[in-house]
C-alpha cells in the first residue's frame, strides 16, 4: 500500500504505541487525525508534529473511544479537513480491571466485517515500553494479579513503541485482510498462523 496522501486516523494518538503509529506514519507521507481522550496532551504532540512534518498534514480531535458520539464525530471531523479517510487503527484500548466490563467491551468488540472491500488487519504488540506499562500497578485489580503479571512477563523482553510504529509500516505494506500479527521482544513482526 502505497501511504503518500493516504489519511489515517488514530485512536489513543497522544503517546505510547498509538503516538509512535502516527509518527512512523507522518514520515511515510500519510496525514494523520490523532485522536485521543486528553485533548492537553493531545493538542500539543499534534503541534509538535505539525512543526515537523507540515501542519496540513496533522489534525487532533479530542475522542473518548468508549463514546460512541464522539467517536462518530472524529470522523465526520477527520473526513470534513481532509476530504478522506483511507486508514483507521484501533490503538486505544482498556487496560484496567477495576472496569473489566468496559476492558472485554472495547478490547473484543472491536472488529470490522469484511464486506466492502475494507481491508481488517490485527497488530498485536508483546510488552512495549510506554506508560501504561510503567504504572502496571493502577491498571491491576489487586497484589495478586500483580504477581502472575510479573511471572508472565517473566521472560518478555520489553521493546520500544518505535519498533511497534515500525511494524505497523510493514505489515500496512504486505499484510492480507483477516490475518494477524505479533511484535514482541524486538523481533521482527511475524504473522499468526494459529
Ligand atoms: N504497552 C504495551 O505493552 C501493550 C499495549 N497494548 C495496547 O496498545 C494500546 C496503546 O497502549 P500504550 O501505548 O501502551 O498506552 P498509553 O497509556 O501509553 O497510551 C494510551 C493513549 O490512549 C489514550 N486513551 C486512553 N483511553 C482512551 C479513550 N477511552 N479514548 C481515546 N483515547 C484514550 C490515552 O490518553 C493515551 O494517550 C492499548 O490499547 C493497549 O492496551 C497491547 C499490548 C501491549
Ligand atoms: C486485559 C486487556 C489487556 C490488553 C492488552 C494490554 O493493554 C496490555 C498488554 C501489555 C503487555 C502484554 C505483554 C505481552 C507479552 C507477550 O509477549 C508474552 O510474553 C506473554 C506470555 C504470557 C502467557 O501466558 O503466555
Amino acid at each position: 500500500m502505497e501511504l503518500k496522501g493516504k489519511v489515517a486516523l488514530i485512536t489513543g494518538a497522544a503517546a505510547g504505541i498509538g503516538l509512535s503509529y502516527c509518527e512512523e506514519l507522518l514520515k511515510n507521507g500519510a496525514k494523520v487525525s490523532l485522536c485521543d481522550i486528553d485533548s492537553e496532551i493531545g493538542e500539543h504532540v499534534a503541534d509538535e508534529l505539525g512543526v515537523k512534518y507540515g501542519r496540513k498534514n496533522v489534525l487532533f480531535c479530542q475522542c473518548d473511544v468508549t463514546d460512541y458520539p464522539q467517536y462518530e464525530e472524529a470522523f465526520e471531523m477527520t473526513i470534513k479537513v481532509f476530504n478522506r479517510l483511507d486508514i483507521v487503527i484501533n490503538n486505544a484500548g482498556v487496560m484496567n480491571d477495576r472496569f473489566w466490563e468496559l476492558e472485554v467491551d472495547v478490547n473484543l468488540d472491536q472488529y470490522h466485517v469484511n464486506l466492502s472491500g475494507v481491508r481488517s488487519i490485527v497488530l498485536c504488540p508483546g510488552l512495549t515500553d510506554t506508560g501504561l506499562i510503567k504504572e502496571i500497578r493502577k491498571q491491576l485489580m489487586s497484589s495478586d494479579y500483580e504477581a502472575a503479571w510479573q511471572r508472565d512477563n517473566a521472560n518478555s523482553k520489553t521493546q520500544s513503541a518505535e519498533h511497534v510504529g515500525r511494524a505497523l509500516i510493514e505489515i500496512l505494506q504486505k499484510a492480507q485482510s483477516g490475518s494477524v500479527w505479533i511484535v514482541e521482544n524486538g523481533q521482527s513482526v511475524r504473522e499468526w498462523r494459529g
